[in-house]
């Protein structure tokens, strides 16, 4: 795999006009050289007497540039998914792949975003960004074009100096997006990023994040517990079921591909697919 520092690209490369690039369709069948696959993946922790199934023979593909919100009951998986896509995790059975290689420990070709920003407050926010193209033995010219390309993309080139406790929660939470943009990363993984965000911020930061994502490509696998969220973010919205964690619905809302976005979540059509998935989603609750 090509070094980050290697790509001549700007980071927003897939920019020229900024339309949000068009949802693909889930498919069934495993396909070579989809951006990730999860194929058959069933999930186990603890030990014997005390073991718990947290997912339940998942298959997802998921295209290039597509944005999929995955939705569901408290504790039904969707972390324990994200993170075996990341390589934080193997699967205790089932093959995860990204872009047909077999996941086999974190890369930099997947970023992860989590609910807290995770900075190092001895850091400033330039050199947080930088860490990763420092820690992958990048020259600091190169780490340094990096960071400030991916603080440009989210609009923090102006606190770039600072270190991150003197920023806003949200400010923070664009500083942890930039961190894992640095990488280039093919997919960005984002675990709840904005559940800890005030509603102001949080609808700021969603815009934020669609801006990112047309501008970049990157294929986003997004886990919210919003049912208003996931329909205005996803071109797609994957909902689970209580634990252990199988997949119950699967469809492209494409909302998070419209670019006329004003009023959107008054729109009929918005409105009719989230009464849907929260449909769906009370029923796999229990409720
Ligand atoms: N490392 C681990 N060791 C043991 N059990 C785990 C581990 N990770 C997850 N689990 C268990 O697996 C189940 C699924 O957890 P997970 O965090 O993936 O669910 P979730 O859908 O993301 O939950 P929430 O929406 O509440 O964040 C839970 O019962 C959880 O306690």
């Amino acid at each position: 795999m090509p070094s980050p520092a290697d790509d001549p690209r700007p980071l927003g490369h897939a920019v020229a006009g900024a339309t949000a690039p068009a949802p693909a369709g889930p498919s069934g069948e495993a396909r070579r050289g989809a951006a990730v696959s999860v194929t058959g993946v069933s999930q186990w922790f603890g030990r014997r007497g005390a073991r718990r199934h947290a997912l339940d023979d998942v298959s997802l593909e998921i295209e290039a540039g597509e944005f999929v919100c995955l939705i569901g009951p408290s504790g039904c998986g969707k972390s324990t998914l994200l993170n075996l896509v990341a390589g934080f995790v193997a699967p205790t059975t089932g093959t995860v792949a990204t872009d047909g290689a077999p996941v086999t420990g974190p890369g930099a070709d997947r970023g992860v975003v989590f609910q807290q920003p995770r900075l190092f407050p001895w850091l400033s926010v330039r050199s947080n960004v930088a860490l990763g193209p420092r820690l992958a033995g990048m020259r600091r010219a190169d780490r340094r074009r990096i960071a400030d390309e991916a603080l440009a993309l989210v609009g923090l080139s102006d606190v770039a100096d600072r270190p991150p406790y003197e920023l806003s929660g949200g400010m923070q939470q664009r500083a942890a997006i930039a961190r894992a943009l640095g990488g280039r990363p093919r997919v960005l993984l984002m675990d709840e990023p904005f559940a800890a965000l005030d509603a102001l911020t949080r609808e700021r930061l969603q815009d934020e994040i669609l801006r990112v994502w047309a501008a970049t490509g990157t294929t986003v696998v997004f886990v919210t517990h919003s049912v208003e969220e996931a329909v205005y973010l996803g071109t797609r919205v994957v909902a689970f079921s209580a634990r252990p964690g199988r997949v119950i619905f699967d469809e492209l809302g494409g909302f998070g591909a419209r670019t006329d976005r004003e009023d959107l979540r008054s729109e009929p059509d918005f409105v009719t697919f989230r009464d849907r998935v929260h449909r769906v989603i009370r029923t796999a609750a229990g409720g």
